[in-house]
């Protein structure tokens, strides 16, 4: 069997959360209009007969390494490097940006096999562009494969997985056959809080903003979950709570309705927002809030 670590690397917003999705068949991992809507780092396991491609969902590459919360993200991405067989580079578009340069870099010295993946081809009405940009990609670095996808129409996933699988070493699973990730049910019940807050206001979301469980029982059928949105101002409390509690009651009911659908049974949610000031801007804000795996 083969085995291995696939590390998804790309800029914010190129869609790497959808296509994990996809490749797992599940949703594991939260995706957006708005970028850098993945935080944290998640493990997503997809078990064929194949073999077992281990996929490390991270935060996009950022440049600016303005804020602590910057700054976390981008040690994630790094770190992620590390310990992969495979690397997968999603890209949107037919063009190079500024910051590519920085990633062809890492591409260098990590020395790893690389698939060069342009997601979003959907949304391109030239496919001869994609062979031209195909071919000067080829000039820039030896890519194993180049492969045109659309991780939201699910064109050509399962011949990505193909290529995928094959360029993992010969190895014995590393998980169980039926594991998807190694996050824990709760992990994920925040993070499609986190989503539902994200979809529902949009622009207006505040970029710091965070949630914790902060008490979860499982009961005989009904999960009990009781949870805190943290964020950096009143302000923003008023636009997450929302005209007499109307946003926050649709983000519970969005949520609620998709962590059912994840633990197969029925779930009571309770959301409360609390401030925590300018807790984005101090590292030790971020540990005492579960940012330090
Ligand atoms: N048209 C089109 N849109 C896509 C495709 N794949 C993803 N998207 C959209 O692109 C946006 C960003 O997708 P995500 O999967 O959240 O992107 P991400 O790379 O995980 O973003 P970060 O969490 O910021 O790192 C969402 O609105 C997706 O629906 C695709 O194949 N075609």
């Amino acid at each position: 069997m083969n085995c291995g670590f696939v590390a998804l690397i790309g800029r914010p917003n190129v869609g790497k959360s959808t296509l994990m999705n996809h490749l797992l068949k599940q949703k594991i991992s939260i995706t957006s209009r708005k970028p850098q809507t993945t935080r944290h780092r998640i493990l997503g396991i997809n078990t064929t007969d194949a073999g077992q491609a281990i996929y490390m969902d991270t935060p996009g590459m950022h440049n600016s390494e303005k804020r602590a919360l910057n700054r976390y993200l981008n040690r994630t991405a790094e770190t992620t490097l590390l310990g992969v067989d495979v690397i997968v580079w999603l890209i949107d578009g037919l063009s190079w940006h500024e910051y590519d340069e920085v990633i062809f870099k890492k591409l260098e010295q990590a020395g790893l096999p690389v698939i060069l993946a342009v997601n979003k081809v959907d949304k391109v009405a030239d496919k001869e562009a994609i062979l031209t940009f195909f071919n000067d990609a080829q000039h820039r670095f030896p890519f194993k494969h180049l492969v045109p996808i659309s991780a939201l129409k699910r064109t050509n996933l399962d011949q990505l997985e193909d290529l995928i699988m094959a360029l993992l070493p010969e190895r014995d699973l590393i998980y169980p056959e039926d594991q998807v990730t190694d996050r824990s049910e709760r992990f994920l019940a925040a993070e499609i809080v986190r989503e539902k807050l994200t979809r529902r206001l949009g622009d207006e979301l505040p970029y710091a903003l965070t949630v914790e469980i902060e008490r979860y029982e499982e009961k005989p059928g009904i999960t009990k979950i009781y949870a805190i949105i943290w964020v950096e101002r009143l302000t923003q409390k008023n636009i997450v709570i929302g005209k007499d509690g109307d946003m926050l009651k649709k983000v519970g009911t969005d949520a609620r309705m998709d962590i059912e659908k994840l633990l197969g049974q029925k779930v009571y949610l309770q959301l409360w927002v609390k401030v925590k000031k300018g807790w984005s801007d101090s590292e030790r804000a971020l540990q005492s809030l579960g940012f330090n795996d």
